[in-house]
């Protein structure tokens, strides 16, 4: 009976859109109704359902149902889509159910999909998920965004005219709003991001099939609707507000229904998004319900709006052309739950909000048997979407074209066995429903643009900024690559009725062929020109170039002799310089070690003469008061003889007088004979075995006669004289030329008489006889000397000193560099006084002993007064 009213009462309402019979049954697609089971919640409670197939479930009452008491022991099946079972993942639902909206989308197809089903059977967990588990609204955000990423228009390119229309704008408008905006952004905006609601960018994939050559932008906004009012959850304002204000549904020129002054925010990435939904999340309203402590009191409607333009022929800007504009909306609905009010135990408020949410559920499911009916009777009853503002906003879904979807959620517990039972059946309804396919054409094309030219000047740009040559720069895409014959044929499809129009559509197409063919017949006439001559001129550039090259290659070739002939000169002075610095090296190593030889032998010198002024201090020190005191002898000595020699003059003058006086008398001759005797007698008595004879004169063996002489016995070399030995100062003393004892060089007693000196050289760095190698090979020893003594022309005794360094040789052995000379010659002193009384006239007599330096300089008065020691006696 209630149901014959109300079809009349719909009978009388006629829906002006579109009627039903003008479509086919292939330009339809039922509702898509699929069925997800949520899990158990304790291990106490008994399942309802049963899952047969992956389509079909059984549902069989429990006892305490309802259902059970009216009807009996009945088991109800139902058939969806696909059934999705407890286990089932969020990306499993997510794509068997919402990827198609998400594809149809981008490809300009609107999509509604909700999810219905009892207070707590996971509408929410489906729809919006959980952190770290996000359902199919991030699922769909993340996906756009990764599809069209690169395709974006700029921010404000497109901007909702307010009558859920989009103007476009040009770059300067839109970056002028830009700027407006970061300026607001930077006046402190806050960040509403959640973000649990992100996913990582590997869990996603990229829709295929997009139009590359259209420029994107998405626009989200997002409703509540409650207690049957409308509220704008993104409206700016406080992000808590409790009074929202109240939007009202209209239709638009095209027909379609929209929320009056909705804020619709353009976002530029799936993170932008979330910050909208978040902020929506936040302002929705939730109430606690003894069910379930977030339980939704109110039906959200999320928006996802695409919207799409094709580019110019340049593939760069959006065409400025609202015509060709595409809008494509994808809504996401999270209904109320659909439990009775007695169950919930509400009252007040919550009772009222209890009646309004079944009430549009109510109408919902009314609508949608309305709409089975017409479709099914082929009835053209009115349907009252406006009964409920969820119905009235979703009209064009069921009226116009576009993809529908529910997902049920049930909880298969035995409790909601009775309103689960209701959802199944409306359900089952749904599915029976059937809403028309949307169309998609593809603008571009019905403009006679090319499809591929966004890619083809991003390539063309790419190619042209790799070239390096600057005429590069000034290269233009050819447009001509872009034309095309225009759009597809209409459909020649001829029915009786229709023909004429069909005809004529079909005339005016291939006019408008004709006429692009002849356009392009001319264009490509002018380019084949242009083809040409740029051909004759790169015919020519090539002459030019062929002939430059060969040029280029003689000199080439030359150029490359000369690096080889340079390339072998520099390889032999390599070799050359490779040869001097190992010899340099070599050099250098001996250069080195000649100076540490050098170094080692200044150190023994330095060392050697440190010793010898050292032993000459000690020695200085030790001798000093003996020196000091022969001295002092030595000077008592000399007076002694001053003393004596002045006596002896004194009795030399006296025995003068005596003698002249004698003479006088004539006693001259016995005189004479008696001195002789006296002189020979002391002669033999002085004289020692081993001394020599022959250099001893009488006159030097008796020094102190006592018997006074005269002045014959002085000139004669017969006459009595004591000789004094003759001390080199060098040495400390001297051995007697018969080896057989030392003699003082400062004697300190009397010498004997008839004493030949010879030097001694008792130092132990001298050799002075070689009897083996090792003597001066001996690193001690560092001076030689040879000594030689023989009888002179004058038949006197000389001694000879051949001195030497000792030098060592590379070969470990030693050499001698003889450098000195030094001669010790004994005088006859008779000799010396003869020539000397010759010379002077003078009767003294001397004994000396002259040394001679065999390398000496040429003796100066200076030097020879060092060299020649004379010692008087
Ligand atoms: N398929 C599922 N897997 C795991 N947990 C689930 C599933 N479905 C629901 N739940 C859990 O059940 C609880 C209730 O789910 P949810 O809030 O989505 O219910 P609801 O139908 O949206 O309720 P309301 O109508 O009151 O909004 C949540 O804690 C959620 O985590």
């Amino acid at each position: 009976m209630k149901s014959a009213k109300s079809k009349q009462r719909l009978n009388e309402m006629r829906t002006p859109a579109r009627s039903k019979q003008n479509l086919n049954q292939g330009d339809r697609d039922p509702v898509q109704v699929f069925c997800r089971l949520r899990p158990m919640q304790r291990d106490t409670d008994i399942s309802c359902i049963k899952i047969i197939s992956p389509t079909t479930i059984l549902m069989s009452p429990p006892a305490s149902a309802i259902s059970y008491r009216n009807e009996g022991n009945r088991t109800m099946k139902y058939t969806f889509k696909e059934v999705f079972p407890p286990e089932a993942n969020q990306q499993e639902v997510f794509d068997k159910v919402a990827l198609p909206l998400v594809e149809g989308l981008i490809k300009g197809k609107n999509g509604l999909l909700f999810t219905y089903g009892v207070t707590g059977s996971g509408k929410t967990f489906t729809m919006t998920g959980e952190p770290q588990n996000c359902g199919i609204l991030p699922r769909c955000l993340n996906i756009i965004f990764k599809t069209i990423n690169e395709l974006q228009a700029h921010k404000y390119i497109f901007k909702p005219d307010k009558m859920n229309m989009f103007d476009i704008q040009t770059e300067a408008e839109a970056m002028l709003e830009r700027q407006q905006e970061l300026h607001k952004f930077k006046s402190g905006k806050k960040n509403n991001s959640n973000p649990d609601l992100a996913m990582s960018d590997t869990d996603l994939t990229k829709i295929e099939g997009v139009n590359e050559d259209n420029q994107y932008a998405v626009f989200v906004s997002y409703v509540e609707i409650y207690n049957n009012s409308v509220f704008d959850l993104l409206e700016d304002g406080p992000a808590i507000s409790k009074n929202l204000p109240v939007k009202i549904i209209r239709e638009d020129a095209a027909h379609n229904m929209y929320v009056h002054g909705v804020t619709e925010i353009e976002i530029k990435s799936a993170e932008e998004a979330f910050d909208a939904f978040y902020l929506g999340l936040k302002r929705k309203r939730m109430a606690h319900t003894t069910l379930n402590a977030e339980s939704s009191r109110s039906h959200s409607v999320f928006t996802i709006r695409l919207v799409q333009a094709p580019v110019d022929e340049m593939g760069e800007a959006v065409i400025q052309n609202k015509k060709f504009l595409s809008i494509s909306q994808l809504s996401l609905v999270d209904l109320a739950g659909s439990e009775r009010t007695n169950r919930t135990k509400n009252t007040g408020q919550r009772l009222r909000e209890a009646g309004n949410i079944n009430k549009s559920l109510m109408t919902l499911r009314t609508c949608m048997e309305a709409l089975r009916e017409n479709q099914i009777n082929g009835t053209n009853n009115m349907v009252p979407y406006r009964e409920s503002k969820i119905t009235h906003l979703f009209k064009n879904f069921f009226e116009g074209e576009g993809q529908v979807r529910m997902i049920v959620c049930a909880n298969p517990r035995a409790e909601d066995y009775d309103e689960t039972l209701q959802v199944m059946r409306f359900a089952e309804m749904a599915a029976e429903v059937e809403v028309a396919k949307p169309q998609i054409t593809d603008v571009g094309a019905t403009i006679g643009l090319m499809s591929g030219r966004r890619k083809a000047n991003r390539l063309f740009n790419a190619a042209r900024d790799n070239i390096i040559r600057p005429e590069a720069k000034d290269l233009e895409l050819d447009l001509g690559l872009v034309y095309s014959l225009g759009p597809d044929f209409p459909s020649l499809e001829l029915n009786s009725s229709q023909a004429s129009h069909i005809i004529k559509e079909l005339m005016a197409h291939l006019e408008m062929r004709i006429n692009r063919r002849e356009t392009l017949k001319r264009s490509k006439a002018i380019k084949d020109e242009r083809l040409r001559s740029a051909l004759l001129e790169l015919e020519k550039e090539s002459l030019e170039v062929r002939s430059e090259n060969a040029s280029l290659r003689g000199q080439l070739a030359s150029a490359e002799r000369r690096v080889r002939a340079l390339e072998e000169r520099l390889t032999a002075t390599e070799n050359a310089s490779l040869s001097h610095q190992r010899k340099l090296a070599e050099m250098t190593e001996y250069t080195s070690s000649l100076k540490r030889d050098l170094q080692e032998k200044e150190l023994l010198l330095s060392q050697n003469k440190l010793d010898k002024e050292k032993q000459k201090k000690i020695l200085e020190r030790k001798y000093h008061h003996k020196i000091a005191a022969e001295h002092e002898k030595a000077k008592e000595i000399n007076s002694e003889k001053e003393r004596l020699r002045n006596a002896i003059e004194e009795k030399e003058n006296r025995l003068r007088i005596i003698a002249e006086a004698l003479h006088d008398r004539g006693d001259n001759v016995d005189s004479h004979k008696h001195t002789g005797d006296m002189a020979a007698q002391t002669s033999v008595r002085d004289f020692t075995p081993g001394s020599t004879p022959r250099a001893l004169p009488a006159h030097l063996l008796t020094p102190f006669s006592s018997v006074p002489q005269t002045r014959e016995t002085r000139d004669t070399p017969t006459s009595s004289r004591r000789g004094v030995a003759i001390a080199n100062p060098r040495h400390k003393r001297s051995l007697s030329a018969d080896g057989k004892g030392w003699v003082e060089h400062a004697p300190n007693k009397i010498v004997p008489m008839g004493t030949v000196m010879k030097p001694n050289i008792n130092n132990s760095k001298f050799v002075n006889k070689l009897t083996n190698v090792k003597d001066i090979a001996n690193s001690k020893s560092s001076k030689y000397c040879l000594i030689s003594q023989e009888q002179d022309t004058d038949g006197e005794l000389e001694t000879k000193l051949y001195k030497g360094d000792i030098v060592p040789t590379c070969g470990g052995g030693a050499q001698v560099i003889f450098n000195d000379v030094e001669m010790l010659k004994q005088f006859s002193p008779t000799k010396e006084r003869e020539s000397s009384r010759r010379t002077s006239g003078t009767c003294a007599r001397h004994s000396a002993k002259r040394r001679e330096t065999g390398s000496s300089p040429p003796q100066t008065p200076s030097n020879t007064s060092k060299k020649q020691r004379v010692d008087d006696e």
